[in-house]
C-alpha cells in the first residue's frame, strides 16, 4: 500500500500536500506475505500551499491486474474521476494467480507520485479488500473460453459475484456504490445485489456506458457533428447483442435524431447492429476486448453519479428494475435512462417516448435477462437453476 499518511482529511482543514513516507501493504490472509515497503521520501516536495481537501474516498477495484484496470487505475489516481480536491485510497483485489502482477501495478501507481493518491493496498481476500469501500468497481471475471457454454460462464462468474456481494454486505460502507463491469455484467450485478441484502439494491449498477458512448459516436459520425452534440442517449436492456440503442428519444443538437438523420433504415438496421456488435468487431481487429474505452466509460459512469446531470439530458446505466415506470419486468438489472443530482444517487427518467419498434426490442432484451436470471437462481437464493437461454444470446464480444 502506498500508505501515504493522510493526517488531516477534513475538507475544511488545510492538509500537507506532499506525500510522506509510503509503503506497500499486502492485504493477504493466506499465505502471509512480507510487507513490501517503498519509500517516497525522495519524491520532490509538491507545493505546501493550504488547500481544502475532501475526506478520503475508499475505492475498491477487482480484476485490478487486468487490462481495463490498467487504464482505469491511473485515471482514478489522477483526480479526473472524483475531482482535483478528492484524495483517494485504492484497494485492489487480485488472486493467487495475479498477485505478482498486482504488486507491479501498485509499484507503478506509487512511482506516478499522484498527490491525491493517499493509499494503495492490494489483496486477495474480498472481505479484507472491500473493508469500508465507498465505491466498488467489480471488473474481474473469467472470460468465456472456446467451447464454453454460456450457462457455465454465468455459473462460474456468478459464483465470483455472489462471494463479492457477501463480502460487500459484511465489510463495505453501508452506502457503497457498486459498478459491475465483468461479464455478463447485468446478471452478475443482480447476483451481487441479491447477496448483499444490507446494501440498497439501488446502489448496484451494470456498466452499459460503453454502449452509450459507442451509440453517440455512431450517430455523431452519421450526422457529421461532434460527439458532444448527441444527448439523451439511452441504452435499454442487457449488455449483450440484444441491447437497444434508443434513437427515438436521442437528440442531436437538441433535435430528435429522426429529424436530423432521415435514413430510418440505417437507424433501425445498421446503427442498431453496429452498436450491438461493436465489442465483437473490436475483438476481431485487436485480438482482445475493449479495455481503454471501457475504462473511459467507467470514468464517465462514475462522473455521471458524482456530478449533476446537465439540464434536460440523461445517461444510461444498468440498474435494478423494481418500481420502474416503463413496465419492464421487476427484479432484474436493466439499462435505463437516469439522472443524478451529483450525490452518487440517481432517479429514472420518466418522460420518454415509446413506439412498437423500441418496445419490441426492449422485450427481447428483457426476455434474455429473465432467462439469465433463471440460470442463476441457485446464486440468488431463489431455488434451483433452470437454464433455457435463447440461442442467440451473446456478449458484445462474442459475435
Ligand atoms: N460491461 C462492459 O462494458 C465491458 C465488460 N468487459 C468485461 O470486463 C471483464 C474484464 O475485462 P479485462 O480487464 O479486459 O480482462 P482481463 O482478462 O485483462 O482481466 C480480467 C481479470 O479477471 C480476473 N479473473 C477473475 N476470475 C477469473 C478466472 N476464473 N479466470 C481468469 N481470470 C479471472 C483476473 O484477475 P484475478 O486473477 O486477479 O482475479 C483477470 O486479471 C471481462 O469480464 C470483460 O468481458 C469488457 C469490456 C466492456
Ligand atoms: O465481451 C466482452 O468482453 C467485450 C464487451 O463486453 C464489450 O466490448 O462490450
Amino acid at each position: 500500500m502506498a500508505a501515504i499518511d493522510l493526517s488531516s482529511p477534513a475538507r475544511s482543514s488545510p492538509a500537507p500536500l506532499s506525500p510522506r513516507r509510503g509503503s506497500l501493504h499486502l492485504l493477504l490472509r493466506r499465505p502471509r506475505r512480507p510487507t513490501l515497503r517503498c519509500s517516497l521520501d525522495a519524491a520532490p516536495k509538491s507545493d505546501e500551499k493550504t488547500k481544502s481537501w475532501k475526506s478520503l474516498v475508499n475505492v475498491a477495484v477487482s480484476g485490478a491486474a487486468g487490462m481495463i484496470s490498467n487504464h482505469l487505475l491511473f485515471k482514478l489516481a489522477s483526480g479526473e474521476v472524483f475531482g482535483p480536491d478528492q484524495p483517494i485510497a485504492l484497494k485492489l483485489l487480485g488472486s493467487e494467480r495475479s498477485i505478482q502482477a498486482l504488486e507491479g501495478v501498485a509499484m507503478e501507481l506509487e512511482d506516478s507520485l499522484y498527490p491525491l493518491l493517499r493509499e494503495v493496498s492490494i489483496g486477495i481476500d474480498p472481505y479484507v479488500v472491500f473493508e469500508d469501500a465507498e465505491w466498488a468497481l467489480l471488473i474481474g471475471a473469467k472470460p468465456r473460453g472456446p467451447g464454453m457454454e454460456r450457462s457455465a460462464l454465468l455459473d462460474i462468474n456468478g459464483q465470483i459475484f455472489a462471494e463479492q456481494g457477501k463480502a460487500l454486505n459484511s465489510v463495505a460502507s453501508r452506502n457503497v456504490k457498486v459498478i459491475v463491469v465483468g461479464n455478463p455484467c447485468n446478471t452478475n450485478a443482480l447476483i451481487c445485489l441479491k447477496n448483499a441484502p444490507n446494501i440498497p439494491a439501488k446502489n448496484f449498477h451494470a456498466l452499459t456506458r460503453l454502449d452509450e458512448n459507442r451509440a453517440k459516436c455512431q450517430l455523431a459520425l452519421k450526422a457529421g457533428v461532434f460527439y458532444d452534440k448527441v444527448s439523451n442517449m439511452t441504452i435499454w436492456g442487457n449488455h449483450s447483442t440484444t441491447q437497444v440503442p434508443d434513437f427515438l428519444n436521442a437528440k442531436i443538437n437538441g433535435r430528435p435524431v429522426k429529424e436530423v438523420i432521415k435514413d430510418t433504415k440505417w437507424l433501425e438496421d445498421e446503427f442498431t447492429k453496429t452498436v450491438q456488435k461493436r465489442g465483437g468487431v473490436l475483438i476481431q481487429k485487436w485480438g482482445r476486448s475493449s479495455a481503454a474505452s471501457t475504462a473511459v466509460s467507467i470514468v464517465d459512469a462514475i462522473r455521471s453519479l458524482v456530478n449533476p446531470t446537465p439540464e434536460g439530458d440523461w445517461f444510461s446505466t444498468g440498474v435494478y428494475t423494481t418500481g420502474n415506470p416503463y413496465g419492464i419486468a421487476e427484479d432484474i438489472v436493466f439499462s435505463m435512462p437516469c439522472r443524478s443530482k451529483g450525490d452518487g444517487d440517481y432517479e429514472l427518467v420518466k418522460d420518454v417516448a415509446m413506439d412498437d419498434f423500441l418496445w419490441e426490442r426492449i422485450k427481447k432484451s428483457e426476455a434474455e435477462l429473465l432467462a439469465e436470471k433463471r440460470c442463476v437462481a441457485h446464486l440468488t437464493g431463489e431455488g434451483n437453476a433452470f437454464c433455457d437461454l435463447p440461442g442467440d444470446t451473446m456478449l458484445p464480444g462474442e459475435m
